[in-house]
């Protein structure tokens, strides 16, 4: 991470503290309403450039054995991370980079609770980091932190989507996507 970071004022648009922040785009994996296969995260501001994120651990997201699958688990790293740059940047941000430290087993039926963060800004890039603690569920510890997470994200324009906000009901002549099968 950079040393001549800085720490830019909240936007007027990030919600006040303690009130949901919206999701960013209905059909996102993430956080949005209309992906029915998705994670349905929900997100709160916190008292600063922050956030808090909730994640229910489906049976879906089953890896090991009644184990949550860690690339789940830094999706929701990545959402959480992506959303607390909504705190500082009043546009679209893309992921560049992020790094996962899995601590603890997460086990399935699982209430993870996460906290993201803004650590600094320049020019385009933002960096974040969050924590995750299992807050309910049958090893429920909010004292333990379970997983950490540091992403870098680039604020982007709207013409950064411009070649792919066609497909977003699928690629019209691929009916299974972009698969070749
Ligand atoms: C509505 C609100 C929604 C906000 C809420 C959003 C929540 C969304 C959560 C999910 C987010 C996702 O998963 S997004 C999907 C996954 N990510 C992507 O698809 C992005 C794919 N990658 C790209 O499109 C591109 O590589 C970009 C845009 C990231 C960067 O390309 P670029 O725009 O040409 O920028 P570029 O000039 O190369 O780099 C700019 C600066 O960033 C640095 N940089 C670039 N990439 C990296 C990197 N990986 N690691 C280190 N540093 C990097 C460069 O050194 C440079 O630093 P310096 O010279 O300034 O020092």
């Amino acid at each position: 991470m950079p040393d001549d970071l800085t720490l830019p004022e909240p936007v007027g648009s990030f919600p006040a503290a303690g009130q949901p922040v919206p999701q960013h785009w209905s059909r996102c994996f993430g956080c949005g309403d209309q992906s029915p296969a998705g994670m349905s995260m929900s997100f709160t501001a916190g008292e600063g450039l922050d956030v808090w994120g909730r994640l229910e651990v489906a049976p879906r997201y089953q890896g090991g054995p009644g184990v949550i699958h860690g690339g789940i688990l830094s999706t929701a790293f990545d959402e959480a991370l992506g959303m607390v740059c909504r705190s500082i940047v009043d546009g679209p941000v893309v992921t560049g980079h992020l790094e996962i430290d899995f601590a603890r087993p997460i086990p399935l039926g699982s209430v993870l609770e996460f906290h993201a963060r803004i650590d600094g800004s320049i020019r385009r890039k933002v960096y974040a980091s969050a924590e995750a603690r299992i807050v309910e569920g049958p090893t429920a510890d909010p004292d333990v932190v379970v997983a950490t997470s540091r992403g870098l994200f680039l604020t982007v324009t709207a013409e950064h989507f411009e070649k792919t906000k066609d497909f977003v009901d699928g690629v019209p002549e691929r009916p299974f996507g972009t698969s070749s099968i």
